[in-house]
């Protein structure tokens, strides 16, 4: 196992270890948010038929072809057709029918005359009276057509896309009450170290909040999977080598922060090691070096680092992909734009450094970037506060106010595009 590797290598080498999960059914709703497993296809033409986009006069255009302001055409009202009604009589010479938006357009008809435009002679323009036309209209004008976003039997939603809000509309309409997706993956989150307390424990000396499983968690429902956050593990091999063996047996991925650097009480690579195979150890990033990952009997377990910082970057970088993986999204990366630095930056370590940041635009639409002032790996409030990432590349070049640096943006989709 080399000693460090690159964050691309790293990300390589964990979406390497897993798959998309079995697919499930779930109804209509449950798919906002998730990529089709299969193609999606109508059973019925989108719209089913023809009908009106407005309220007014369905007619065949080449009765008001002549129609003008100095000679208006007049013609008759024989019926009135409202939404979900049919209207399935002739249409003669000299005549039109009041017509509802959404009714389908009658077999005789071609166009529809909105209300606002058509002036009224006799019967307040309803069934009996009279409507004059000052000016001619096109065929099909106002009218939806038959088939026009489908037709029937054809696919309308294609493997691998995610369905939005407005795609569960659309599937609605075409009769798609239910939709095969992966299976979201389930999550163990385990917290390691003997001075952790829960989060609603008050700690005593020396110890401090478990406040890294709550982000955890976090972070891995909004990545689409069902975190489940387990009891704190303390500092001992033998309870952590369990507790992962445990896990791994249960759920489709664990991931584990703190003691994952090499002090005399971190743990989770000779746990990983001694239960599986560990594959991965350190990461030339920060915050965050101490990544660990391994198989334990074919589950990947992940080994964030303890620093909150630290832990966050590392699921964002590395284990958000994978889990977006076993749902069958294709694009891992978050949007990144080009913004200029808002101060200087003295580069004084060598790994590729996140800066925890707030990008704001400016008068011209150019981006400005500026990173916090505690670039502290202990601090999750600093992230709270931040809207991206902006990067300083491996190296010590130093940058000055004003050069471009490239920005991570924070809880953006992937499937953005910006
Ligand atoms: N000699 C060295 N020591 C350390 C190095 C190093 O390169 N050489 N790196 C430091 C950095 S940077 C990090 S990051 C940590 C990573 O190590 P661990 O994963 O073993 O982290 P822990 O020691 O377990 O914890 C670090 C820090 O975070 C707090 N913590 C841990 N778990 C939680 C939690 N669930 N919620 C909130 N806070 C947590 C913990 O109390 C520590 O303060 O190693 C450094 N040391
Ligand atoms: O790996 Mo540590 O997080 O640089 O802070």
């Amino acid at each position: 196992m080399p000693e460090m590797i690159s964050l691309e290598e790293a990300r390589q080498l964990v979406l390497s270890k897993v798959r998309p999960l079995p697919i499930e059914s779930v109804p209509l709703h449950d798919a906002v948010g998730r990529p089709a497993a299969a193609n999606l296809a109508s059973d019925i033409d989108i719209s089913p038929f023809a009908h009106s986009a407005m309220d007014g006069f369905a007619l065949r255009a080449d009765q008001i072809a002549r129609a003008s302001g100095e000679s208006p055409v007049e013609l008759d009202v024989i019926a009135e057709v409202a939404a979900g009604d049919v209207f399935e009589g002739e249409i003669g010479e000299g005549q039109c029918v009041r017509i509802m938006t959404g009714a389908p357009l009658p077999e005789d008809a071609d166009c529809v005359v909105k209300y606002e435009v058509v002036g009224v002679v006799s019967g307040e323009g309803k069934p009996g009276g009279r409507v004059s036309f000052s000016a001619p209209a096109k065929v099909r004008s106002n009218v939806r057509e038959a088939g026009e976003e489908a037709r029937a039997g054809e696919v309308v939603v294609r493997v691998g896309e995610v369905v939005g809000s407005a795609g569960v509309g659309f599937l609605a309409g075409c009769g798609v009450t239910s939709v095969p997706v992966h299976r979201r993956p389930r999550v163990a989150i385990v917290s390691i170290g003997s001075e952790l307390v829960e989060a609603d424990q008050v700690p005593s000396r020396g110890k401090i909040r478990n406040s890294n499983a709550h982000a955890l968690a976090a972070c891995a429902s909004a990545a689409g999977a069902v975190a489940v956050r387990l009891p704190i593990v303390e500092d001992s091999l033998e309870a952590l080598q369990a507790q992962i063996k445990r896990c791994a047996s249960e759920y489709d991925f664990v991931v584990t922060s703190g003691g994952a650097s090499n002090g005399d009480f971190d743990f989770i690579k000779p746990a990983i090691q001694g239960a599986g195979e560990l594959l991965m150890a350190t990461v030339n990033m920060r915050p965050g070096k101490a990544q660990a990952f391994g198989l334990v009997d074919g589950t990947p377990v992940f080994g964030l680092p303890g620093n909150p910082a630290a832990a966050y970057l590392g699921f964002e970088m590395l284990i958000r992909p994978a889990l977006r993986k076993m749902q069958g999204f294709s694009n891992f990366e978050r949007p990144r734009v080009r913004a200029r630095l808002a101060s200087d930056f003295k580069k004084k370590d060598p790994r590729r450094i996140f800066l925890r940041s707030t990008l704001t635009k400016a008068e011209d639409g150019s981006y400005v970037v500026a990173p916090a002032k505690n670039q502290s790996s202990g601090l999750f409030g600093v992230i709270q506060r931040s809207n991206c990432f902006a990067i300083m590349p491996e190296g010590l070049e130093s940058r000055e106010a004003g050069s471009l640096v490239e920005c991570v943006l924070l809880d953006v989709s992937e499937d953005v595009a910006i």
